[in-house]
C-alpha cells in the first residue's frame, strides 16, 4: 500500500471537541431514546444502564467467547483496545463498539424473542412515514420534463443533501435543517463524476448508502435513474448488515423505502416499480458486508471488498462517517489534496457528504478563508455545508 500522509488521529478524549460531545452527550441520549421506545424487560433496562456507566467512565470489554463476530473484533484491533478507555482509542473505533454494544445490550445478538429487532427502527419508520416524504416523493413529479441532464443534477443533489437526515446528529443539533438547503458547496467535482457515467455505460455503480428513510430515498432515485438513462447496467446497493448511527440503512430499511416509494402516486411509484423490477433481474444487487460495520478506515479493507470496489466505473460513498473512514478519521489540514489521502483506493470514487464532523480534506485556500470568516470552525459539523469530490 502507498505512504499515506498522516494527521493526527480524531480522539474523544479533548472535552469541548466535537468527538467528546459525542461520547459525553450523544450516546447516553441515544440509549434514553433507545430505551423509551420499546417495552423492554428487565434484563434490557440492566445492560442499557450498564453500557451508560460504561460510556461515562468505562473501559473497553473483551466480547464474550461466544460472540458471533468476536474473531471479526480481535481482527478489528479489540484486543488491543481492551482495557483502555472509550475516550483514549481512536474516535471511530469507540463510536463503532457503541453501537455494537448497544446491540448488545437489546438482545439484537441473543438467543430471544428480541433477537434481530432493530432498536431505531421506530426512529427510521417515523421519518419515512413524515408528510415531508410525501412532499418530496410528489416534487419528482415536477422533473419529469426536464432534459435528462437537469433532472439527473437534481437526483444527485437530492442525494447528497438527504444525508442531512441523519437521526443522531439531530439528537445533538437540533435546529440544523432550519438552515434550509442552503447551496453550501465547499467542494464540488459533480462534472468529473458525470464524465465518468456517460450515457451508453455500460459498467457498475456501487453506492456505499449510508441513512435509510429521507436519504436512502434519493439514492435509490439515482439509482433508478442512472440505470434508466443508460448511464450504467448495474448497481450495487451496499447497505449495513446490522443497525448502526441510529439511522444507517440495513437491508430491512430498503425494503420499507420501496414499499413506500411503490405505493406513493406519480413519478415515485414509477420510480419504486423500475427499481423493484431491477433488483428482481439482477441490475440491482444489495449487499451487506460486515466490513460496512467496521471501526475501520477504507484503507483496511478486505481483498474481497478491494475487489469489487477496483472492478467498478465508480464507487460512491455517503455520509459523513463514510468520508471519515475514506480520507482517515484524521485531522488534515482542509487543504490537504482529497486526491492524495484517497491514493490507495481501488478505483475512482467520489464523497456525497454534508459537513458533521471535524475532517475535511480537498478545500481551496478561498474556501477555507470563506468558511472560517463566516462561521468560525462551525461550517465543519453544523451540518450546512456539503461536498462532492472526485478522485
Ligand atoms: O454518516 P452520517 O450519517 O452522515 O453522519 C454520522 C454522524 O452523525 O455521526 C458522527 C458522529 O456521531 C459524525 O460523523 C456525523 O455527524
Amino acid at each position: 500500500m502507498p505512504d499515506l500522509p498522516t494527521a493526527p488521529v480524531l480522539l474523544g478524549g479533548e472535552p469541548g471537541s466535537f468527538p467528546h460531545s459525542v461520547l459525553a452527550e450523544r450516546h447516553p441520549a441515544i440509549i434514553e431514546r433507545v430505551r423509551g421506545a420499546f417495552p423492554y424487560g428487565p434484563a434490557q433496562h440492566r445492560a442499557l444502564d450498564a453500557l451508560l456507566a460504561n460510556c461515562a467512565e468505562g473501559a473497553v470489554e473483551p466480547l464474550p467467547a461466544d460472540a458471533p463476530d468476536r474473531d471479526r473484533w480481535l481482527e478489528w484491533d479489540l484486543a488491543e483496545h481492551t482495557g483502555r478507555s472509550w475516550y483514549d482509542v481512536p474516535w471511530l473505533w469507540s463510536e463503532s463498539w457503541f453501537y455494537r454494544r448497544l446491540l448488545d445490550a437489546v438482545g439484537w445478538f441473543g438467543p430471544g424473542a428480541w433477537r434481530g429487532v432493530d432498536p431505531f427502527r421506530p426512529f427510521k419508520r417515523a421519518e419515512l412515514d413524515a408528510p415531508e416524504t410525501d412532499a418530496e416523493l410528489a416534487a419528482l413529479d415536477g422533473l419529469r420534463e426536464l432534459p435528462e441532464e437537469e433532472r439527473g443534477r437534481a437526483l444527485l443533489h437530492g442525494s447528497l443533501w438527504g444525508n442531512r437526515a441523519d437521526l443522531g446528529f439531530r439528537i445533538s443539533a437540533a435546529g440544523a435543517e432550519a438552515h434550509g438547503p442552503a447551496p453550501a458547496l465547499v467542494a464540488d467535482d459533480s462534472e468529473a463524476l458525470w464524465s465518468l457515467l456517460p450515457p451508453g455505460g455500460t459498467g457498475t455503480l456501487v453506492l456505499v448508502a449510508d441513512n435509510a428513510g429521507r436519504e436512502l430515498v434519493p439514492d435509490l432515485l439515482l439509482i433508478a435513474h442512472l440505470l434508466a438513462e443508460g448511464r450504467i447496467a448495474r448497481a450495487v446497493l451496499h447497505v449495513k448488515p446490522y443497525p448502526y448511527y441510529v439511522s444507517d440503512a440495513t437491508t430491512a430499511d430498503v425494503v420499507d423505502a420501496l414499499h413506500r416509494l411503490r405505493a406513493a402516486p406519480g413519478a415515485a411509484g414509477a420510480y419504486g416499480g423500475a427499481l423493484w423490477a431491477a433488483l428482481a433481474d439482477g441490475r440491482i444487487d444489495v449487499r451487506a458486508h460486515p466490513f460496512s460495520c467496521a471501526p475501520l478506515p477504507y484503507s483496511r479493507m478486505p481483498a474481497d471488498l478491494r475487489a469489487e470496489f477496483a472492478a467498478a466505473t465508480l464507487t460512491v460513498l455517503k455520509g459523513d462517517l463514510n468520508y471519515r473512514r475514506l480520507v482517515g478519521d484524521r485531522l488534515w489540514p482542509p487543504t490537504t489534496p482529497f486526491q492524495r489521502v484517497t491514493d490507495y483506493f481501488p478505483g475512482p470514487v467520489a464523497a456525497l457528504r454534508t459537513l458533521k464532523s471535524d475532517v475535511i480534506t480537498g478545500l481551496s485556500a478561498d474556501t477555507e478563508a470563506a468558511l472560517v470568516a463566516a462561521e468560525d470552525q462551525r461550517w465543519r459539523t453544523n451540518g450546512t455545508h456539503a461536498l462532492i469530490q472526485v478522485s
